[in-house]
């Protein structure tokens, strides 16, 4: 333990050394896992505490205090296969106002106006408030107007070269406009907006891959990839708020005016700044910033108050870390460690399941969170979750809560994975997955009620069985009373049911059971469109009914028969066949009948199957003698035959007229047989 630098100085107990010891080699680690791989272990909120813990230990035994303390330097030193880049000016970091309360604000102008040895009588202090962008700082070096070369932060001292990177940010200028300093240094944060952050895990979601945990450190890993084209790729935003070297040009007075120059040249500065006299002000403006924090298309993490005057900061000066003249004064955290009680799943209006954590209520990003949803079991799995752990929950902006990941350590006992249930929850439906999607579904579409107002809505549609004044609306009431559970319901209802909703006269209850009454005849297609099958949408629901012709036919196919549609292929046969095979559609199917919903029947495409020349293939060629062609294919599909338009090796007959060509060398070729129109009367002749 290194000695007391003031000897008069009670020297800090064991205790205290030791949980120095411990915060410093923690929060070394968790920097490194931060600053240098982009890919840290703890919510920023649980690294604060810790630093916090370690500042007030140091304040109150400065004997602990070690030069490698994290609170005597910034960052961390790069250890990537960028090459360094020496600071002109070394890059700080900004001391945080501990105090989260408006009164943050005020204990920073009291240390401002006591360290510039003001008296109460003297004036307020100007200061300059503008947000405190959550990303990564960068140092923008432009020589003669033309940028040269861009850095991080480093450790302060030294950053990376990033130029090549940079270049790709279409917000920040290759060239100033209006000025050609002979050295101008523009620093500012480089971050990526929410919805492109969005986009880019939905992305990464529906691959299957790997999703990010928020924009700040996926703007930090992007900026600081060695290809880039993979920077490219992704979309970074950059706003300026202050300088580093400059050599040749006037240096605004205020940090106020310096931002305004700095647009004029063309960098990107946030409209979102003020400048007020005292603390209120600066209350005041952070407490506007509060309200619309979450409607901001960027994460922030607090406010920046700053000195305006220059001459002011000068006289303040720099500390080791941080000048004396600027706090953040932040918000609540956006991400937060909790612990993960259980697992629920929750049943969508689509029928998709998801997995939702249901957490110990934790606050985050200004609300307490007690659900925050695992997306699907594949991520879930991938993230590592399971129930008793510590989980780390962000809910920032207008996006539901999320897990992002489980903190570090070791369980105390084993858990097993989390399983998705194999029947939806609400219905009791079995539950599926199509064949390369993520998503697990209930395939009770009618009778899940979780899917009962999307179900009702798609049936009542104009494309559907069109029940005209159906609308969002109504439906909302009638499945939120429980009038309607099942899809029939909606026809036993009465006059005084319908006349008893909101904003019914007795005359638009009259129209609608009339309409309702008026839906009753429709066509086998529209019935089948209505159910909402998955998959089946208005011309798969033509083609099945056109090849069976009768419901029961087409209840009764198995996924082969159902396989023969045209145009149906595995997945659509698979749904139909899953759809019927559930009990409980084929009772909301048969009470629908059984109110009275009808349609035209006919014997079906499908009763083709029966026919003597069903599933043989006919190819026609050259002249018949007394048959045209279009005759001679109407022959041979009345007999359940199929004609074809090039011969191969799935073709059973060839029939070869007149100057038959290529087709008839091809049949001989292959080995098929070959009829003339007289053999093909015969063959179809027979039975
Ligand atoms: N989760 C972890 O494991 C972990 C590890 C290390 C650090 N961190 C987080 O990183 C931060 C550490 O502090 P720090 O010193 O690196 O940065 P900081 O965020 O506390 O403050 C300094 C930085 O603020 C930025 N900034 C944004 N807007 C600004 C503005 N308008 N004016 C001036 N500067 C502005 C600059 O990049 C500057 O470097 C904390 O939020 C901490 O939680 C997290
Ligand atoms: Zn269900």
């Amino acid at each position: 333990m290194s000695l007391p630098l003031f000897p008069d100085e009670a020297p800090a107990s064991a205790d205290a050394a030791a949980r120095a010891a411990q915060l410093r080699s923690s929060l070394q680690h968790h920097a490194h896992r931060y600053y240098v791989r982009d890919d840290p272990e703890i919510p920023d909120a649980e690294y604060d505490r810790l630093f916090t813990e370690l500042r007030a230990l140091e304040e109150a035994h400065p004997g602990l205090r070690t030069p490698d303390s994290p609170t005597q330097r910034v960052g961390a030193a790069p250890v990537s296969e960028l090459a360094p880049v020496r600071h002109a000016v070394p890059m700080l970091s900004i001391y945080t106002e501990t105090d989260t309360s408006p009164a943050g604000a005020e204990a920073f102008d009291a240390r401002v106006r006591r360290e510039l040895g003001l008296e109460a009588s003297d004036p307020p202090v100007q200061y300059a408030a503008e947000l405190k962008f959550d990303g990564l700082a960068l140092n923008l070096r432009y020589e003669h107007g033309v940028l040269v070369q861009a850095a991080t932060r480093g450790d302060g001292e030294t950053g990376e070269d990033v130029t090549a990177n940079v270049r790709t940010i279409g917000q920040i200028p290759l060239r100033l406009r209006g000025a050609e300093p002979s050295v101008l240094e523009v620093r500012g944060e480089v971050y990526m907006r929410r919805d492109a952050f969005e986009a880019l895990n939905e992305r990464q979601r529906q691959r299957g891959e790997k999703t990010f945990v928020n924009p700040r450190n996926t703007a930090a890993g992007a900026l600081r990839q060695l290809d880039p084209a993979i920077t490219a790729q992704r979309p970074l935003c950059f706003f300026a708020y202050g300088l580093g070297e400059v050599q040749g040009w006037a240096v605004p007075d205020t940090h106020a005016n310096l931002l305004d120059a700095l647009a004029a040249l063309g960098l990107p500065v946030c409209a979102d700044r003020t400048v007020v006299d005292g603390p209120e002000g600066l209350v005041a403006f952070h407490a506007a910033i509060a309200a619309r924090r979450d409607a901001l298309p960027f994460d922030i993490d607090g406010i920046v108050y700053k000195v305006n005057h220059r001459d002011l900061q000068q006289q303040l000066g720099f500390k080791t870390r941080e000048p004396r003249w600027a706090v953040a004064h932040k918000y609540p955290a956006q991400e937060q460690a909790t612990r993960l009680n259980a697992i629920d799943i929750q049943v969508g209006r689509t029928g998709k399941l998801t997995p939702v954590a249901k957490l110990e209520p934790v606050f985050v990003g200004g609300t307490t969170v007690s659900n925050a949803t695992l997306h699907n079991a594949f991520e879930l799995r991938r993230k590592g979750v399971r129930v008793g752990d510590q989980v780390i929950v962000r809910r920032a902006g207008d996006v539901i809560p999320e897990v992002v990941g489980r903190m570090p350590g070791a369980r105390a006992h084993y858990v097993p994975n989390f399983a998705m249930p194999k029947a939806c929850p609400v219905c009791g439906s079995p539950v599926e997955r199509d064949p390369g999607s993520l998503e697990h579904r209930c395939t009770g579409g009618l009778v899940c009620g979780a899917q009962r107002k999307q179900a009702l809505l798609h049936f009542a549609g104009r494309r559907a069985m069109d029940v005209e004044g159906l609308g969002d609306k109504l439906v909302d009431q009638l499945v939120d009373a429980d009038l309607v559970r099942t899809l029939p319901d909606l026809y036993r209802l009465g006059f005084v049911h319908w006349a008893a909703l909101e904003r019914m006269g007795d005359k638009s209850a009259q129209k609608l059971l009339a309409n309702l009454e008026a839906s009753k005849q429709t066509t086998l297609a529209r019935f089948l469109f209505s159910l909402g099958i998955r998959h089946v949408g208005e011309t798969t629901a033509k083609d099945l009914a056109k090849h069976f012709g009768q419901l029961d036919a087409l209840m009764a196919a198995d996924e082969a028969a159902l396989l023969q549609v045209p145009d149906v292929g595995p997945v659509v046969a698979h749904s139909v066949h899953s759809f019927f095979a559930n009990p409980l559609n084929r009772e909301a199917v048969e009470q629908l009948r059984a109110v009275g919903i009808a349609w035209p029947e006919h014997a079906g495409a499908a009763a083709a199957s029966e026919l003597p020349q069903a599933g043989k293939t006919f190819v026609l060629t050259g002249t018949l003698p007394t048959l045209s062609r279009d005759e001679a294919a109407a022959l041979i599909e009345a007999a359940g035959g199929k004609v074809a338009g090039s011969v191969s090796k799935k073709t059973h007959y060839v029939v070869a007229g007149e100057a038959a060509g290529s087709k008839l060398d091809k049949a001989r070729e292959l080995g098929v047989t070959v009829l003339d129109e007289a053999g093909l009367r015969a063959l179809l002749s027979q039975d």
